[in-house]
């Protein structure tokens, strides 16, 4: 009965899990950045703006804060990763 929701949600969410790898490698690369430049993990301004511009692009407005709290949570996870990021980063430079 749900077979056919369900399948297209499998598909979706295999291209949600390669958009997700590559959000976070991008991701990598602006942690290696900020630990360099000695920056703080969170900009509010940017996260502001990010979840600005995605609701703006929904055709359906009553979806906003759901797609707010995606956006929060996705953006809280990327930066527990970065956080991790930047901590081994700073034990290879501790231990040259
Ligand atoms: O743009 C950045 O500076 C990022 O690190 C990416 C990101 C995001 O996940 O979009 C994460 C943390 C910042 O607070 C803002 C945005």
């Amino acid at each position: 009965m749900l077979e056919a929701q369900r399948q297209e949600i499998n598909q979706i969410d295999t291209q949600l899990t390669a958009l997700f790898e590559r959000r976070l490698a991008i991701a990598k690369e602006i942690a290696s950045q900020k630990y360099q430049q000695q920056l703080p993990l969170t900009d509010v301004t940017r996260e502001h703006q990010v979840i600005k511009q995605q609701c703006a692009q929904l055709k359906d407005p009553q979806l906003a804060p759901y797609l707010t709290d995606w956006y929060r949570s996705t953006m809280l996870l990327t930066k527990q990763y970065q956080a991790h990021v930047i901590q081994k980063l700073q034990h290879h430079s501790s231990i040259k």
